[in-house]
């Protein structure tokens, strides 16, 4: 008898990103419902059959999202807070999209639903420490739930009609409470004995209608948990367990390994458990011999977090005296996790150098890998034996391999000592220098570095890469680009200027691309949220940076004004965590050796007479390990990384740092450590409450609090600005403030930017004044 595979989840966004296109259409209007309906049932029904054509056992369903997994678990369990134009029952396109990106009411949108009153979109964050992002489901105090649609059961009968027999996938209870908001503080957990009679329905029909298997998915598993979350995961299955007796449930696990939470995930009265064996490959054998005899044990073998091909080899090795233990039937293979994290296949990587592309392997070949395995662990070597030399020869290539090392990279960082790791002076001299230097008002206004991307910027970058545009002509249309947002910016009055980013595709991939040791995809697109993607770059090998990356552009935007423009960089930190990464070697090496590119970058926008360098640190809180145990570990490398980038430059030039969809309260001694001059943060959304924690631990150094919600298309007035100034005055000292937004502009129109950003100078002009009126003012929130 064979060992079966399963995969947990596949990518949904489509091979060239069909979903994107389908969605943007839609939500301008350039197409309607039923277009957008069809492209997604396309969609689906050829990733089930791909997922079959690669004999995989057990083939997800629901798995597809227009958006969001977490959205469409609140809608289907109908926690949907007023305002979104839902009243009861099946929920529409309108509500849904409604709450992915709030609606600006009916007129605007011309997509024909109804939408209700204009209502901004829920909150979003990181999902666990990826670079996907959620919707956060907000629950209220009185929350009831409803099941609106049982999409598991829709998808289930989706793919058994076009004769494809599917394991349908659910968010669990306990990892969906807990990844929500309860309005009132509360724990939403609390909420669960309301949604599991709503979880049983589901469970109960799927029953009925023939499935055999469901997997519910329970990351929390990876994460620290409260004992009441234990008992909340106990509950649910033992609940579970006695309404569908019939039905087989898989706990899925992933991210990590159980650590602490092992004894509850054997204790769930279920049928199998999925353990993340990338991650948590340490105490697989250990599970695998306490686990109950009935358990099928699910085992996450192939990386589902990476684009490397494994060494099968290595990976039958490991698995084999487990799989001695066990009988076959008790055991499945898949990848660690959902393959939502990873690019569709590798067929477009023709540009790839040949010998890294043999050692890759997106969504697609994961699935042969896993077939591989499957028949290796089933007797079958024979059949499998040259792909599984194939597969270790490679790894050992890569790991040997001279592209791979480079001695110069290797002895630079050997020679990194603790004062290149901290500036000269202290902030506090370092601020006297810099005012004598920069004459800047009080309050000055900034923004975060990018403009809008508009299609005529994009469609001229992609006109020049397909060669139907001169770089010459290429570059003088950027050129106009860059100086004509300068000019705005002067008009508006914005006091330190940016050169606008037009040139850049990525923040992370426009560097990547200028680095040696980094390779980049034409096609790899992962799905960062809703029909946003990235092509996270890859890097293979030691990291350096052969020539300047960012010194010309700064020259020219300089050369434009004489007000001070901000260099503009992505830190080491973000560009690991953006990135595909080398498991040959540890990831702070990795990130130490970014550092020392960017430093030299930093140095040489210094030299040229940049005052003002940002480097961009967004990913930094997304990579905090998912165990408290292992964080100091974490904060420690990483921020010794941003200053070994930013330490090199003299008391005068200022270090400015960005962070954006950021929880603070867990990293303030670390941002303290960063020891940037200034950092500017995302804080409109929470109406300055996550200052708190700079005010309580009186953070030194300047500060720019976003006042601008970036995220939403509408424009923010006046006063709404200057009550946010206030409220960051309330907590922090008038002179450690910058004014300027969330975060970067590329995602919005200049319809938008332009109005909003005057209000923005407008409002910092409105308090200067205010400041200089009455000494020592002081404005109480
Ligand atoms: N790496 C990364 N992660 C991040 C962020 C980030 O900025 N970068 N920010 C946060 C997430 N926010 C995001 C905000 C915007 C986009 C975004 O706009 N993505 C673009 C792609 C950006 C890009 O790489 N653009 C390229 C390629 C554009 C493209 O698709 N070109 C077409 C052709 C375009 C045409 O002819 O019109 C093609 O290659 O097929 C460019 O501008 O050059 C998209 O989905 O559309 C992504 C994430 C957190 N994580
Ligand atoms: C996701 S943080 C973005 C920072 C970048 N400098 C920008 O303005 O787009
Ligand atoms: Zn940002």
């Amino acid at each position: 008898m064979s060992i079966k595979t399963a995969n947990l989840g596949f990518p949904r966004i489509g091979k060239h990103r069909e979903l994107k296109f389908a969605l943007e259409a839609y939500w301008s209007g350039k197409s309607d419902a039923q277009t957008l309906l069809e492209t997604a049932g396309t969609l689906r029904a050829k990733h089930w059959k791909l997922q079959q054509e690669k004999g995989v056992d057990a083939i997800p369903s629901n798995d597809f999202s227009f958006y969001d997994h977490v959205l469409d678990t609140a809608v289907m369990v109908g926690a949907i807070p007023d305002g979104y134009g839902w009243s009861g029952g099946h929920v529409g396109l309108a509500t849904y999209f409604a709450l992915a990106r709030g609606s600006q009411g009916e007129a605007a949108c011309g997509c024909g639903g109804t939408h209700g009153e204009p209502r901004a979109a829920l909150e979003m964050t990181k999902w666990f420490d990826t670079n996907y992002h959620y919707l956060v489901p907000e629950f209220s105090a009185g929350q009831g739930f409803i099941l609106t649609g049982n999409r598991p059961l829709e998808a289930f009968l989706e793919a058994r009609a076009i004769g494809i027999y599917t394991r349908p996938v659910i968010l669990g209870p306990v990892t969906f409470l807990k990844l929500g908001k309860a309005r009132d503080g509360s724990d939403p957990v609390d909420l669960l004995d309301r949604l599991l009679p709503v979880y049983r329905k589901i469970l109960v029909e799927l029953q009925e209608a023939g499935a055999d298997w469901v997997q519910i998915d329970e990351p929390c598993l990876a994460l620290d948990l409260t004992d009441k979350e234990r008992d909340s995961l106990v509950r649910t299955y033992t609940a579970f367990a006695e309404a569908v007796p019939g039905l087989s449930i898989l706990v899925a696990s992933y991210y990590g390994p159980l650590g602490d939470n092992r004894d509850t995930a054997l204790s769930l009265p279920v049928a199998g458990l999925h353990l993340d064996g990338i991650r948590g490959g340490e105490e697989l054998a250990a599970i695998a011999g306490d686990a109950p005899a009935h358990l099928l044990l699910s085992l996450g073998l192939i990386d589902g977090r990476n684009i490397w091909r494994a060494d099968l080899e290595d990976v039958v090795q490991r698995i084999e005296p487990l799989v001695a233990g066990r009988a076959p039937d008790l055991l499945q293979i898949a990848p660690s996790c959902s393959l939502l994290h990873l690019p569709f296949d590798l067929s477009d990587e023709t540009a790839l150098d040949l010998e890294l592309r043999a050692s890759l392997a997106f969504a697609s070949e994961k699935l042969d890998e896993l077939a591989v395995l499957r028949e290796a662990l089933s007797g079958n070597r024979p059949a499998v034996e040259a792909k599984i030399a194939a597969s270790s020869r490679i790894a050992r290539t890569r790991r040997t391999s001279r592209k791979v090392h480079d001695p110069l990279v290797e002895g630079r960082l050997l020679a990194v000592s603790r004062d290149m790791m901290q500036r000269a002076r202290p902030y506090s001299a370092r601020r006297t220098v810099q005012q004598h230097h920069l004459h800047l008002p009080v309050l000055p206004t900034t923004t975060i570095g990018s403009f809008p991307q508009t299609m005529e910027v994009r469609r001229a970058r992609s006109a020049h890469l397909k060669g139907e545009l001169s770089y010459i002509d290429y570059k003088a249309f950027l050129e106009r680009e860059t100086e004509s947002a300068i000019r705005w910016q002067e008009d508006v009055g914005i006091d330190v200027l940016v050169h606008g980013e037009f040139e850049r595709n990525d923040m992370v991939q426009y560097f990547a691309e200028q680095m040696d040791g980094y390779a980049f995809t034409k096609n790899g697109w992962v799905q960062s949220y809703g029909s946003r993607c990235v092509r996270p770059p890859i890097i293979y090998g030691d990291v350096s940076r052969p020539r300047p990356m960012t010194v010309d552009w700064a020259v020219f935007a300089q050369s434009k004004t004489s007000r001070p423009m901000k260099g503009m960089l992505t830190g080491p930190v973000t560009m690991l965590q953006w990135s595909f990464v080398r498991d040959d070697i540890p990831r702070d090496v990795v990130c130490r050796q970014i550092a020392l590119a960017i430093r030299d970058e930093v140095q040489d926008l210094e030299k040229v007479g940049i005052a003002i360098i940002q480097i961009d640190e967004p990913a930094l809180r997304e990579g905090l390990p998912l165990r408290r145990r292992d964080w100091q570990a974490y904060l420690g490398w990483a921020t010794e990384s941003f200053r070994l980038s930013a330490s090199g430059v003299a008391d005068r030039t200022q270090i400015h740092t960005h962070m954006c969809y950021s929880e603070f309260n867990d990293i303030m001694d670390a941002i303290i450590t960063m020891d940037a001059d200034a950092i500017s943060i995302e804080t409109s959304r929470s109406k300055m409450e996550l200052l708190d924690v700079f005010a309580d631990k009186r953070y030194p150094n300047e500060i720019g609090p976003g006042v601008y919600d970036i995220h939403s298309p509408r424009v923010p007035t006046v006063e709404e600005i200057v009550e946010l100034i206030e409220a960051a005055s309330a907590r922090l000292d008038p002179s450690q403030l910058w004014i300027n937004p969330d975060c970067g502009l590329k995602t919005r129109r200049w319809e938008e930017v332009k109005p909003a950003l005057a209000n923005m100078v407008q409002a910092a002009r409105q308090l200067r004044q205010r400041l200089a009126e009455s000494d020592g003012w002081r404005v109480i929130a």
